[in-house]
C-alpha cells in the first residue's frame, strides 16, 4: 500500500441496481473516487441520474457505499451528511423562497461556505430572486438556487446533475470557471453527470456509462 495515496471520497462495493423490468444498470459495479471533479458520462437514457440518487442514498441498491468514513448501511444519517444532491426534477421547492431552499440544502452541512455561497449567488446573478418563491423562477434560474448551494457545500461529495442544463452562457461560463477552481481542492468529491464531454474543467477522472463490473479507481 502507497502510504502517500489519499483515501477515496466516495468507495462504492459491488453495487447491484436494476429498474423493474430494465436491464441491470450495476451488476457488482465498484469504484473509488477521490477529490477533485469526475464526469459521470453517457448518453441520454444510459443511466446517469439513476445513478447519481442511487448514491446519494434515494434508491434502495444491493452493495456497500462509504462516502468520507460514513457507510451508507450502519450510518445512513451520517452518510447522508456527507452527500450533497438535488433533483433537478424535484419540485419539492416550489412553495419555499429561494433563501429557504437554500437553508433546507444546507441544513446539517456544518462546513458549508456562506462567502462562498455569496459570491456563487452574484455570479449566477440571483441576488433579486432570493426572496421569491421557487414556483416563480425560470428553470434556469432554479438550478442556479441549487448549484450557488452545492459549489457553497461543506460535504465530502457533490453530485451534479446536467448542472449546465437550461443556464444562460454567462452562467455556464461561470460555472465552470467555479468548478475548475474547487478541482484543485484536496477535501472535496465532484461528481458531474453530463451528456457531454467537458473541456473547460481540469478532471481527476471519469465514469463511463454501461458500467463495467472491474473495480476502477477514478482519481
Ligand atoms: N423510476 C424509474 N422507473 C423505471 N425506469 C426508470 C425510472 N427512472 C428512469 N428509468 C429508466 O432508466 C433508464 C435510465 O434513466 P436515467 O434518467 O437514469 O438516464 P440518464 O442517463 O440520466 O438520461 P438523461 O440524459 O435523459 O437524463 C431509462 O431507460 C429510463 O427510462
Amino acid at each position: 500500500m502507497n502510504p502517500a495515496a489519499p483515501s477515496p471520497i466516495l468507495d462504492v462495493t459491488d453495487l447491484h441496481f436494476a429498474h423493474p423490468g430494465q436491464p441491470a444498470l450495476a451488476a457488482g459495479w465498484s469504484a473509488s473516487i477521490g477529490a477533485g471533479v469526475t464526469l459521470l458520462y453517457g448518453d441520454t437514457g444510459s443511466g446517469k441520474s439513476t445513478l447519481l440518487r442511487l448514491i446519494a442514498g434515494q434508491l434502495p441498491a444491493r452493495g456497500r457505499l462509504r462516502v468520507a468514513g460514513a457507510g451508507n448501511d450502519r450510518e445512513p444519517d451520517a452518510y447522508r451528511r456527507n452527500v450533497f444532491f438535488c433533483d433537478p426534477e424535484t419540485d419539492a421547492f416550489d412553495k419555499v423562497t429561494a433563501i429557504e431552499c437554500t437553508a433546507s440544502l444546507r441544513a446539517g452541512d456544518a462546513h458549508f461556505s456562506e462567502a462562498g455561497w455569496r459570491t456563487f449567488v452574484e455570479g449566477f446573478s440571483l441576488t433579486p430572486h432570493l426572496n421569491k418563491p421557487m414556483y416563480m423562477l425560470s428553470t434556469g434560474s432554479k438550478r442556479k438556487v441549487w448549484l450557488a448551494a452545492a459549489l457553497a457545500s461543506g460535504r465530502a461529495l457533490t453530485l451534479l446533475d446536467e448542472p449546465a442544463a437550461a443556464l444562460d452562457a454567462a452562467s455556464i461560463r461561470f460555472l465552470w470557471g467555479s468548478l475548475a477552481s474547487l478541482a484543485e481542492g484536496t477535501d472535496r468529491a465532484i461528481v458531474v453527470a453530463s451528456a457531454t464531454r467537458i473541456d473547460e474543467v481540469p478532471l481527476s477522472g471519469s465514469i463511463e456509462l454501461p458500467l463495467r463490473s472491474d473495480r476502477t479507481a477514478h482519481a
